[in-house]
């Protein structure tokens, strides 16, 4: 199984440039989507998240107030390191089931783990290549801002609980400047498509 892990900072572009590799064919699995599916009603890990949290992070109808539990998390570190101890392993099972059901209902020769803590948790590890969405901090702070009801303070704080950019670029095997327009961004998709074909491709 050839797998490309695509990642990047909050607000980087991650979703945009998966949006490109589908378009192409590509099936991506979603870190994300796999995070919201161990936390669904009814799940062990979201009774456990009730008990240590309390009912505040708990919706009328019983789904997870994401926006509650995201604010008392990213401002309190140690909150958020018990959320990701109880979800990760949770989330690595989900990918891996998502990835194995991609490769025996798809016929694309690779596949896309979308995550943005794909370096920061062991995911790396599941995947052949590294791509990373790359763009300047403020630049990103702007697009996430924009996009979500966070404010620019609590952006920060998300951005701060991730890899450092420097870092990020340095494990990547592929960068896409995602800092110019989307045109631009579907171009530099459409060449490592090309180039992911052919690296898929098994040697003889
Ligand atoms: C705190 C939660 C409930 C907030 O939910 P919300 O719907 O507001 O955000 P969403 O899940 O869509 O995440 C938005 C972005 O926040 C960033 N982010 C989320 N969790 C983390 C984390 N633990 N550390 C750093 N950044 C994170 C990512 O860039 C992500 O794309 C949620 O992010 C969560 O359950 N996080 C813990 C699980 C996790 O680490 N998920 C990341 C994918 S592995
Ligand atoms: N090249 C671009 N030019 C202008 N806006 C962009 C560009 N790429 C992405 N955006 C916008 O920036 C925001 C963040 O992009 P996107 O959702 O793809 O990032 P992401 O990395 O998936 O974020 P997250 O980690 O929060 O899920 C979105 O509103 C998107 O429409």
């Amino acid at each position: 199984m050839f797998i490309v892990g695509l990642t990047g900072g909050i607000g980087s572009g991650k979703s945009a440039a998966a949006a490109r590799f589908r378009h192409h064919g590509v099936k991506v699995v979603d870190a994300d989507q796999a995070a919201r599916t161990v936390v669904e009603p009814g799940q062990p890990a979201l009774t456990a998240i009730a008990e240590h949290f309390g009912k505040g992070v708990i919706l009328p109808q019983g789904g997870l107030d994401r926006a509650a539990l995201r604010k008392l998390v990213f401002d309190n570190p140690a909150e958020r390191r018990w959320l990701e101890e109880l979800t990760h392993p949770l989330i690595r099972k989900e990918i891996i089931s998502s990835l194995k059901t991609s490769f025996e209902t798809h016929s694309a020769p690779y596949a896309i783990l979308e995550s943005p803590l794909l370096l920061e948790t062991n995911q790396s590890e599941l995947v052949q290549r590294i791509c990373v969405v790359d763009i300047p901090e403020e630049v990103q702070l702007a697009r996430a801002s924009t996009r979500d009801t966070s404010s620019i303070d609590q952006i920060r704080k998300i951005m701060d609980a991730q890899m450092p950019r420097v870092e990020r670029c340095a494990r990547a095997d592929d960068i896409l400047d995602n800092s110019g327009s989307l045109e631009s961004l579907h171009a530099q998709v459409d060449a490592l498509h090309q180039q992911y074909l052919q690296q898929a491709v098994p040697r003889q």
